[in-house]
């Protein structure tokens, strides 16, 4: 595929904003060729003076206009930044509700492999590094390279000779420039990785704070941190370090314009090929043309970095998505089938297969579990069935139709997924609950926690269902969060619900009136539980030993006493832990 321009590309991705952008570069245009207008007049006040005008009325008209083309340009300026601010703001938003929408539809893995950090700076501070792009590059370097070619032309019909001398200086500032930019998109690229880094290390030091706490790891982990930001800033100090003296060559040479205009001019007018007027204004005019190319310089940066930023949007938006039709199912029943399933959180051919070939049947509204040794790839079999990843090698069906035939919001809809770390938001209790059905009243989200259980703590709570659960729920004790997201999970009403260890944090006593609150909530469903007690689920209707990414048995609790070695030493032990306790 041809590789398109960066600045292109970001011309295609602003096009909800293209009318309001087009409008500012127009009056940035305006505005520029206003601003010029005292050049013009000051040239030709110059030429008066030189001829002996002394009409002073002239001179009156001459200021007004000069003041009026001031006037339009402040105006127009501002009028065109106003209006381009306004564009861009939409459309920074709009790319991150893109980029926010883009995420449930990747797989989990690649979402959760990438460190909060890392995501934060792409949708937060990339996405903004565009604003000066957008709202400051597209209009006022559209319009400082207009200027220029007119007063250019205005020069040509001057006098040419004067027009190609206002002009050496030009190559010669633009050279030394075009050497640094050869290596600024690899460079200001390297400059968005140690970037990323930083900010991923901040995001963990700052993540793993209890942690380092806890075992005394401060002065070990503050380093791996310090040097994160160190191996920053010596990036960019070498950068800038290995570009300063080109860039203050550049930045010296193309405004000297009058180096080769005024002596040359000076010979031309003795030699009387160019008369004192001309000579004059093509003197002031030559000054305004490096004024407005120095603006337009000031913007090549931001140029070379579009490129950069694009490609990381674009990277994201254009990622894989999981592939799945797009027009909804109706499901007859809840059954879930899996049939030779194998499965990699890595591609490639040296992937380490976690789930190996395996085939298994829940029959709707039942009731069954998932045990077995940790590591074992529990987990991981449940969040296949609940679409979290897709699978490469065979198939899951629900309800006698293949999972990928399910459209992804569909398939969300149809699993509650209950884990032992589920997320609480950093809003009111009430409104967590509320995420598992958002049309739910406030009457629906208390009565659901009573189903649950868990209204009576809710509010013993300080602010009963106001109480903020805290950034993830860190207001919360381990226990209070799984009761909140089990309620939650609840309220979603799903007719599958997935149980990953969901009551292992809460206390025996709580757990055992959970479960029997759950009981009642889940009746008719289809029912998966993935449990280290296994005292909780002997009542199931089938339970599935994993062990190394393989099913090693499946039947009633009494049937796995009877065939299953690995199982009868699980529940030996699990009964011995219950006995010493
Ligand atoms: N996101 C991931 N990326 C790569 N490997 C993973 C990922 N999640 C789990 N694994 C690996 O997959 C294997 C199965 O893990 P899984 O969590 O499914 O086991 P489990 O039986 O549920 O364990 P536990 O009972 O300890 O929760 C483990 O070897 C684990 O290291």
């Amino acid at each position: 595929m041809k590789k398109q321009s960066p600045i292109k590309r970001l011309w295609e991705l602003a096009a909800s904003q293209h009318a309001g952008l087009k409008l500012s570069v127009s009056l940035a245009v305006l505005g520029v060729l206003g601003g010029i207008v005292p050049y013009v007049v000051a040239g030709q006040v110059l030429t008066n003076l030189f001829n002996g005008v002394t009409d002073f009325s002239a001179y009156m008209k001459a200021c007004v206009v000069g003041l009026l083309g001031y006037a339009v340009k402040s105006v127009l300026y501002s009028l065109s930044l106003s209006v381009s601010h306004k564009a861009t703001f939409e459309l920074l938003q709009e790319l991150r509700e893109k980029m926010l929408h883009k995420l449930p539809k990747l797989s989990l893995g690649k979402v959760t492999a990438t460190p909060s950090g890392e995501w934060k700076q792409l949708i937060v501070d990339q996405v903004e590094s565009l604003e000066r792009p957008v709202a400051h590059l597209i209009p006022e370097m559209t319009a400082n390279m207009v200027g220029p070619l007119c007063i250019l032309i205005y020069l040509i019909v001057l006098d040419w000779r004067m027009a190609l001398l206002s002009l050496v200086s030009i190559p010669i500032g633009m050279f030394f420039m075009s050497i640094i930019m050869k290596s600024y998109g690899k460079q200001y690229a390297g400059s968005v990785q140690v970037g990323a880094q930083m900010n991923a290390a901040i995001a963990e030091y700052a993540g793993g704070i209890e942690v380092i706490k806890a075992f005394n790891q401060g002065e070990s982990s503050y380093h791996k941190f310090s040097e994160k930001i160190l191996a920053n800033a010596q990036y960019y100090y070498d950068w800038m370090k290995s570009v300063q003296f080109l860039m203050s060559l550049s930045k010296s040479i193309l405004p000297t314009t009058l180096l080769a205009v005024l002596p040359a001019g000076y010979l031309f007018y003795q030699s009387g090929s160019l008369d004192g007027g001309t000579f004059l204004t093509t003197v002031i005019l030559s000054f305004s043309l490096s004024g407005l190319l120095m603006a337009a310089m000031n913007f090549v940066d931001s140029l070379a970095r579009v490129g950069t930023v694009v490609g990381q949007i674009d990277a994201l938006l254009a990622a894989e998505e999981q592939q799945h039709e797009k027009h909804p199912i109706s499901f007859n029943k809840h059954d879930i089938v899996l049939d030779h399933v194998s499965f990699s959180y890595e591609s490639g051919e040296d992937a380490k297969e976690i789930i190996h070939d395996v085939s298994l049947s829940i029959k709707d509204g039942s009731f069954n579990a998932f045990v077995g040794p940790s590591g074992g790839g529990k987990s991981t079999l449940a969040k296949l069935i609940a679409g979290y990843w897709d699978v490469e090698k065979g198939s899951i069906a629900i309800g006698g139709i293949n999972a990928k035939k399910v459209p992804l919001e569909q398939l969300y809809n149809s699993v509650s997924f209950v884990s032992q770390d589920n997320f609480l938001f950093n809003e009111s209790i009430r409104n967590n609950i509320r995420m598992g059905c958002l049309s739910a009243t406030d009457e629906d989200v208390e009565h659901i926690a009573k189903l649950s259980g868990c209204h009576d703590f809710i509010e013993n709570l300080e602010n009963g269902y106001d109480t903020i659960a805290g950034e993830g729920g860190t207001h919360l004790s381990g226990g209070e969060r799984q009761r909140i997201s089990i309620a939650r999970a609840m309220l979603k009403n799903a007719p599958i619900v997935i149980f990953d260890e969901a009551t292992a944090y809460i206390d025996p006593e709580n757990e055992v009136l959970m479960q029997q609150a759950l009981g009642q909530l889940v009746a008719g469903k289809t029912v998966i539980a993935i449990a280290h007690r296994l005292s909780t689920i002997t009542g199931a209707d089938q339970i599935f030993v994993i062990e190394e990414g393989k099913i090693e048995n499946h039947g009633t609790h009494q049937e796995l006493l009877e065939k299953s070695k690995l199982y009868q030493s699980m529940w030996l032990a699990h009964v011995g832990a219950k006995g010493g306790k």
